[in-house]
């Protein structure tokens, strides 16, 4: 499964923690104002986008280093934090996102985990987030045999072709055999689809989803009962 928006998300939501965050250190910022600057910045501050204005050849590699900067970027685009309080501000983010209490798991992942284990699937998170995810998902899920793997350590990020062969190459198997259930279309689906494994859409919303909607589940439940029922 995808990690964030599948499995997890943060609570309190983003902008009401670079709310908190701005008001703890003196930046006066609405949140509607920070929530739109947030989404502006995730786009902005792609990898791939971000890599590409620093002239980097293969702009969907990655490394631990790439995403701090990254997220450096994304919190001085959001809070504008004058120079003296950059590095407090972005380092207070830094860690509250990397704090499983700032987290919470969608109420259907463990009765699906549950089945899936049952039913004999090997079990695995393929991610964008970066190392703080592992902390975080010992706390929050330490039942599960989870295998994790985060496109920081992998060396490059969901969507290219290389994230998905990597992971593929490390479980020993063919791509037809791995099933990816995820949340982005692009990311999630139609590029693991393309590389041969097979996937499932989690809109996790009432809104039509993108793409091919006959595989579009609202629920973790409904995309379980879809796979064991093939
Ligand atoms: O943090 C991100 O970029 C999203 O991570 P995801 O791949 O688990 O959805």
């Amino acid at each position: 499964m995808d990690a964030v928006g599948t499995v997890i998300e943060p609570s309190p939501a983003v902008a009401d923690a670079y709310l908190a965050t701005a008001q703890s250190h003196g930046i006066t910022l609405d949140r509607e104002t920070i929530r739109r600057r947030f989404r502006q910045a995730i786009s902005t501050y792609s990898v791939h986008a971000f890599q590409t204005k620093q002239g980097v050849d293969d702009p969907l590699r990655t490394t631990e280093e790439t995403e701090v900067a990254r997220w450096r970027a994304i919190v001085q685009f959001v809070l504008s934090p004058e120079p003296e309080k950059q590095n407090a501000v972005f380092q207070h983010l830094w860690d509250h996102f990397g704090q499983a209490q700032n987290w919470r798991i969608f109420e259907d992942v463990s009765p699906a985990l549950s089945r899936l284990a049952d039913a004999g699937f090997r079990l695995g998170l393929a991610s964008n987030f970066d190392q703080r995810l592992r902390p975080i998902v010992e706390c929050l899920l330490p039942t599960y045999d989870l295998s994790l793997f985060i496109s920081s350590e992998v060396g490059w990020v969901k969507p290219a072709t290389a994230f998905y062969e990597r992971v593929t190459e490390s479980l020993d198997c063919e791509p037809h055999e791995i099933l990816l259930i995820g949340d982005d279309w692009k990311n999630d689906v139609q590029a693991p689809r393309v590389f041969g494994w097979q996937t499932l859409y989690l809109t996790r919303s009432q809104r039509p989803g993108e793409g091919d909607i006959s595989n579009n589940y609202l629920t973790l439940s409904d995309a379980i009962v879809a796979i064991l029922d093939r």
